[in-house]
């Protein structure tokens, strides 16, 4: 699929400024359709390497049809799975001028990613970079780019990916599980006769937010009180509408934004969350200058050790904590859900995950990280359920700087890949019964354990990673192994399903029931 020697020669011929990685690739796929097999076939035979021009793909009426007509729009992590069958690994699809090279297979999107630059791209997010050109803004993470990008990554990574860092918000963590338990036992009691909690989504949420915030800014914002503040439930909102409003705009050329009755709005909501950020920020600001007035030791989380290294500016911590912020909450909230609303069809994997935390944990000891490397059951169900769920079910990429080769094809610089994470997940060579929640899959010893390294990277891979990944595992773990300590998970006692959408992540399409009854 990737012979050296079509490497060498496209080298040789000078079509590749720089060499690709070649890796030992796994045995061919047994792929059925006459696109695979001609695919596969010309590289095998040593043929010319294919250009992107040659490549096989939906046209853009194609497209919209699929989008429109066939109903895909909230589904596109299932539109990657069927094309994936009509067209084989790598494909292209046309957006009006806009041409995304999809990405299939997990040796490709190796290739992809191993071949990236200094600087990754993801896609250059024009809506929330304008917002922040507009007002002034600092870009973070998620927005910047180039030799910037990796400045302020470099100062955002320590405190959140060295795992000594992040496991000292282990603390503030469990305080907001403590509440949550308090939340559902409330929630079933007040509303759900006694067992069920309505919209388990949406209440996770609220931790999510409330969680995020108390390591970010140092704060309870009160997310999980009976009475949500109004303040806090305005932030919420904000997030929310900036969030449905934001791929709507993209689909319009920057030049007409000013021009949309819905920039107006798009521009206030981030308004909105900049103050609130910004002021959240001013009190830790007067806090630290009090304490260091007073000759008091400075210490905090992660907005007092980025204020207190002073190598930021204010205006630069604003931008890449309100963007730490977005990026956490949908993504972690929703893999809890999922994992739950599994774990609810699962009773034998349920009691599996109660004996573990109750061995490693007994009577009331909260779990800690240290506590959570004994916990191969908790930690494997994670695993799963963002395999099941990659709550990032495509992601882009942009290779800048180089021509590269990915699988028989060469192309140009620049281009744009969509690395389709879904599809691969779900792919039966590297998971036996796709379809299936098998935590036991990611256990060390179990035989099933032979998945190639790119068939789930949830978190993405490289230098441009989720910021959030420790942060993200540590919530999750804390919450999951509390919950399955103190409750039985069981189904919608109507009998309701629910199916994934896609909105930008991967969320349920509609309210996620579950009974939460006490363990004896
Ligand atoms: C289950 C939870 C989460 C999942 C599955 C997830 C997944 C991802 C993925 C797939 C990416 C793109 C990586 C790439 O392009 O290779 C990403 C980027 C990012 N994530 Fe997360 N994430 C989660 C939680 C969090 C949390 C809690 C935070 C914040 C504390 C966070 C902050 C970020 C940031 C800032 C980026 C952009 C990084 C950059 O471009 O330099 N994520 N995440």
């Amino acid at each position: 699929m990737f012979c050296k020697s079509l490497v060498r020669s496209a080298y040789a011929a000078g079509r590749l400024e720089s060499k690709p990685v070649v890796r030992k690739m796994s045995p061919l796929l047994p792929y059925s359709d006459e696109t695979r097999r001609q695919s596969s076939s010309s590289v095998l035979s040593g043929n010319k390497p294919k250009t992107m021009d040659e490549l096989h793909g939906p046209t853009f009426l194609t497209s919209l049809y699929w989008l429109f007509v066939k109903g895909y729009f909230d589904k596109t992590h299932e539109m990657q799975v069927e094309h994936k069958k009509i067209y084989g690994p790598l494909w292209k699809s046309k957006y009006g001028p806009l041409v995304v090279v999809n990405v299939a297979e997990a040796e490709l999107i190796e290739q992809v990613l191993r071949q990236e630059g200094k600087y990754p791209i993801r896609t250059d997010m024009p809506h929330w970079r304008g917002y922040r050109v507009l007002r002034q803004q600092a870009y973070g993470p998620l927005t910047e780019m180039g030799a910037e990008w990796q400045r302020i990554r470099s100062i955002l990574n320590p405190r959140m990916l060295k795992p000594k860092h992040v496991s000292s918000y282990s603390t503030a963590i469990n305080q907001v599980v403590t509440d949550f338990v308090h939340r559902v036992r409330w929630l079933r009691e007040s509303a759900g006769g006694g067992a069920v909690v309505h919209d388990v989504a949406g209440e996770l949420y609220k931790f999510a937010f409330e969680g995020i915030c108390s390591v970010l800014f140092e704060i309870r914002m009160g997310c999980l009180n009976e009475q949500i503040p109004q303040e806090t439930q305005k932030f919420i909102d904000s997030v929310g509408e900036m969030f449905r409003l934001s791929p709507i705009l993209v689909l319009f050329p920057q030049s007409l934004w000013p021009y949309l009755p819905f920039w107006k709005h798009f521009v206030a909501v981030w308004d909105h969350l900049f103050k609130v950020a910004q002021q959240l920020i001013d009190r830790k600001v007067v806090e630290i200058r009090e304490k260091a007035a007073k000759g008091e030791t400075v210490e905090g989380e992660y907005l007092t050790h980025l204020l207190a290294s002073e190598k930021m500016t204010v205006t630069e911590i604003l931008g890449s904590i309100t963007e730490l912020l977005l990026a956490g909450v949908d993504t972690t909230s929703n893999t809890i859900s999922w994992a739950l609303y599994h774990l609810a069809r699962e009773p034998d994997t349920q009691e599996k995950l109660h004996q573990e935390v109750d061995s490693v944990c007994p009577g009331d000891k909260i779990p800690t990280s240290e506590d959570f490397a004994k916990m191969p059951w908790l930690k494997a169900t994670v695993k799963e359920t963002l395999r099941l769920y990659p709550v990032v079910p495509g992601n882009a990429r942009v290779v800048v700087e180089d021509e590269i080769m990915v699988g028989d094809c060469i192309f140009p610089k620049k281009t744009l890949f969509h690395l389709c994470h879904y599809a691969v997940s779900y792919d039966g060579n590297h998971f036996p019964q796709p379809h299936a929640f098998l935590p036991q899959r990611w256990l060390r010893g179990d035989e099933r354990l032979k998945q190639h390294p790119f068939s789930s990277v949830p978190f993405g891979f490289g230098i441009r990673a989720c910021l959030g990944k420790r942060l993200a595992e540590l919530e999750m773990y804390c919450i999951l192994s509390r919950l399955m300590k103190h409750f039985e998970v069981r189904p919608d006692p109507s009998g309701a399903t629910v199916k994934a959408k896609t909105r930008t992540l991967l969320v349920p399409a509609s309210p996620m029931n579950l009974q939460f009854l006490d363990r004896k």
